[in-house]
């Protein structure tokens, strides 16, 4: 079947049932992910135009490859999976677009090339793959993941295995996926001196995806290090409180409700996930002629509000655990504000807010306008 994105047209084996395209090499619901993949390639070369080759690690149809060679990237896609080579030398020359094409283990080509851009897109955790990425990509890592139940804790086993942290499941899940991921990470990285700055993530349907500006510098892996540390959550009451630094120091009771039944998780990454500047780049670079526009923008301006802090609420869940009817988010996150909290949106979902201020706080801030 024929697909178009992003101003290229490909071919993929596979049929379009009720609209939308099935194929093993191309997956239309990941096309946010690839047009802010290209949007970030694009603000990512004004901040550093030294920025030329990148790599497609794992290229399947070529869509990144082809659409990164369009933009003038000097492209090398990879895939271990014969047909997928085959098809992304397909679409690379359907589109007239020059690539270097490997078909072989990514793991042993970014062992013996470096490349100023490398973005890990596999099927489930990256992991695998993150100790020749950091250590063979120059300036900017770009990874997906797509496991998000081991990410929050929901198989928790799994998640141990792949990450070297513990996550916890907790009303916040796919932020304890975006930290445990950045955690991995950043250790991973820190193994070969080498300091990650996130400058752009989110967690977006079933996947996170973050973009790392790396700098090698023993001083930088440090300072990545010093961003991680522990989360303690009750269950009963869903305080919760961040502990930096490596060692924990597990909250026994609960401050606000008295209760013994507190998650701990980490190492997780505590530091921000995005630079607000890169990402209002970002935002500003994803033309309209892009099929997901508008949701990539929206997606941008909620993260550039979006408070450090490194958990978030969801609104619902507190006001159901408080016996309360939820009332309008502005109207809620208004009450915060008023009260003196700093209060934002986060990018979870709809009903999901930051705010500095504590369960106990939001409950008192808000309390006239639930009752
Ligand atoms: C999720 S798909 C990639 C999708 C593609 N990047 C996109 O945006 O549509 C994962 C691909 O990774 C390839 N792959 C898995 N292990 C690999 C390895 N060790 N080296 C290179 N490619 C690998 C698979 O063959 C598959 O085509
Ligand atoms: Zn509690």
């Amino acid at each position: 079947m024929r697909v178009t994105e992003g101003g290229i047209e490909l071919e993929v084996p596979g049929e379009q049932t009720e609209g939308v395209e099935e194929s093993v090499f191309y997956n239309p619901r990941q096309e946010l992910n690839r047009d802010l993949t290209i949007a970030t390639l694009r603000a990512f070369r004004e901040r550093e135009p030294r920025a030329e080759s990148y790599l497609d690690a794992m290229a399947a149809s070529g869509v990144r490859g082809v659409r990164a060679a369009a933009d003038d990237w000097d492209v090398t896609c990879c895939d271990v999976d014969e047909e997928a080579v085959a098809l992304a030398e397909e679409n690379l020359e359907r589109n007239d677009c020059e690539a270097t094409v490997e078909h072989r283990d990514v793991n042993a080509l970014m062992h013996e090339e470096v490349f100023d851009v490398i973005d890990l897109d596999p099927y489930g955790t990256p992991m695998p793959f993150a100790d020749a990425a950091v250590s063979n990509c120059r300036d900017l890592l770009c990874v997906t993941a797509t496991d998000t139940a081991p990410l929050c804790g929901a198989h928790f086993n799994s998640g141990v295995r792949s990450y070297s942290a513990v996550p916890q499941n907790t009303d916040y899940h796919a932020e304890m996926g975006v930290r445990i991921l950045l955690s991995a990470l950043a250790r991973s990285a820190a193994r070969f001196d080498v300091g990650v700055e996130p400058i752009l993530t989110h967690a977006t349907s079933h996947y996170v995806r973050t973009y790392l500006e790396l700098e090698h510098k023993p001083t930088a892996a440090d300072a990545a290090i010093d961003e991680l540390g522990h989360l303690y959550h009750c269950e009963d009451c869903l305080h919760r409180e961040a502990d930096p630094g490596l060692i924990a120091d597990p909250l026994e009771t609960c401050p606000n409700c008295g209760g013994t039944r507190i998650l701990a998780a980490g190492p997780v990454w505590l530091g921000s996930i995005r630079d607000r500047e890169f990402v209002a780049d970002v935002r500003e670079t994803v033309p309209d002629s892009f099929g997901t526009a508008e949701k990539a923008r929206e997606l941008c301006e909620v993260l550039e509000a979006e408070l450090d802090q490194p958990t978030h609420y969801d609104q619902h869940k507190l006001c159901r655990n408080w016996g309360l009817p939820a009332n309008a988010m502005d109207d809620f996150l208004a009450d915060l504000r008023e009260a003196g909290y700093e209060g934002s949106r986060a990018h979870y979902g709809g009903t999901t807010f930051k705010t500095d201020a504590s369960v106990a706080e939001i409950r008192e801030a808000t309390a006239d306008s639930l009752d």
